[in-house]
């Protein structure tokens, strides 16, 4: 396993363009593959997480070309639920791949085996194949119950009223959304209990009318898609730029001086996560916000006790913000940070330590007093692009900072160490 030493950086200093959201990627390219017409995709992000989309639609027969770089895709839609012979598609760990997946292949015909890598049968998918069933799916789990990897034999999927857990992944409302249109009827989809991660529906809300589709959404709680909606496509289709990545930046900014601006997320983003420059504001730093970019200054900051179940992806870099923040900083309801790329709780505790911060975890949150000095460290990342991308951070003290297995922003961000080389002055 390679390891890369991040050497101390005095300040940091800059602008960074940002590649494309993987939230808007992954679900862009699936309903591009089901609508009519076609459609012509630019900003598209080019990482693991959207090439086990891009590979899985292209094994589904859909005829797509990528511009060299990969992030330029002119796709032609199928026109409707796939209709494909048996195939085995493998989804690495992309949760915005397995999950909506499952539920757009249901709606077709055809056999299909859905597999991952390991830590994808460790992650929960039972509450969305529960839905599926309750709509007719025929889906087998072919190791443990309730995880992948999966065996589907679709024949369509009935409209009706149906309920759904949202107390785990957001991504199973937005996989039963997607789907929804191809139901043979009218669909309501009731959610049964909390939602979490709430602002990833209204992405998915805001996808699903830019191809045409309407959903009458009650609070979040009540879903209506009337059937015999067809996804449409938009003609061309630009991917916003990932407000979860730009956190890196804008917390280095805020600890480390700046101006740092990102380009790509800004005021008018779809993304709950571009609001993470609120919590940083929150914390002491200068924010300023423009349509399409953020830029943020270094304040004197201080802890916060925050609810982040908004933002669960960028509360990760709030995480490593925190060992430079004066007082303790409380993270709390990411009770679901312990069924993603690891379990975030425990690994960010673990690693936290290790600089010499004093951290306690409970079931759903992380509270953590940072240390007199931050510690050299060689830091484990669990093959979790996000524990690799925020510890780097760390390196913004003055001791060294080993990260081991860099490699993980591959995930959703390849060029995340590069770029950030580039903001950074010592
Ligand atoms: O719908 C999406 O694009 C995502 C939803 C979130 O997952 P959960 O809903 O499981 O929290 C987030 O963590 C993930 O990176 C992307
Ligand atoms: C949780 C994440 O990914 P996934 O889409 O696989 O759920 C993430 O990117 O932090």
């Amino acid at each position: 396993m390679q390891s890369l030493t991040l050497q101390p950086i005095r300040s940091v200093r800059g602008a960074v363009t940002l590649p494309g959201s993987k939230s808007l990627s992954n679900r862009i390219l699936l309903l591009a593959a089901l609508a009519q017409g076609q459609t012509r995709i630019t900003n598209l992000l080019d990482s693991d997480d959207v090439r086990y989309m891009l590979e899985a639609l292209q094994q589904l027969g859909i005829d797509l070309d990528l511009s060299a770089d990969r992030t330029e895709c002119a796709l032609s839609g199928a026109g409707g639920a796939f209709r494909a012979d048996a195939q085995t598609l493998f989804l690495g760990n992309a949760g915005t791949a397995m999950r909506p997946l499952c539920a757009a292949l249901c709606a077709g015909v055809g056999e299909y085996q859905l597999t991952g890598e390991p830590r994808m049968y460790e992650r929960p998918i039972g509450d969305l194949v529960d839905a599926l069933r309750a709509c007719g799916a025929q889906i087998d789990y072919l190791q443990d119950e309730n995880y992948p990897p999966l065996y589907i034999r679709a024949s369509g999927l009935n409209g009706g009223l149906i309920s759904i857990r949202g107390n785990i992944s957001s991504q199973f409302l937005t996989a039963m959304l997607m789907a929804a249109p191809l139901c043979r009827d009218d669909l309501t989809i009731v959610v049964d209990g909390e939602l979490v991660s709430k602002p990833y529906i209204h992405i998915t809300l805001d996808v699903m009318a830019r191809f045409g589709v309407q959903v009458d959404n009650h609070d979040y709680q009540r879903f209506f898609i009337k059937s015999g909606q067809k996804y449409q496509s938009p003609g061309e289709i630009m991917v916003e730029g990932d407000a979860s990545s730009a956190s890196y930046f804008l917390a280095a900014a805020a600890i480390a001086g700046g101006p740092v601006r990102v380009i790509g997320s800004g005021k008018n983003s779809v993304q709950g996560d571009a609001r993470f420059a609120e919590v940083l504001e929150q914390m002491g730093a200068q924010v300023l916000w423009g349509d399409d970019w953020i830029e943020v200054r270094r304040g004197e900051l201080h802890g916060v006790d925050v609810d982040l179940n908004h933002i669960p992806d960028a509360a990760m870099t709030i995480a490593t913000t925190a060992l430079f923040a004066k007082g303790p900083t409380v993270i709390r309801n990411v009770y679901n940070w312990r069924v993603k790329e690891t379990d975030r709780l425990t690994a960010m505790a673990t690693e936290l330590r290790k600089v010499g911060a004093t951290v306690e975890v409970g079931e759903d949150y992380i509270a953590i007093q940072p240390p007199e000095r931050i510690q050299s460290a060689a830091i484990d990342t669990y093959d979790d692009h996000r524990m690799a991308m925020c510890f780097s951070l760390a390196a913004l003290g003055d001791s060294p900072i080993t990260i081991n297995d860099p490699g993980c922003t591959a995930k959703t961000f390849p060029a995340y160490f590069d770029l950030f080389e580039q903001i950074a002055q010592r």
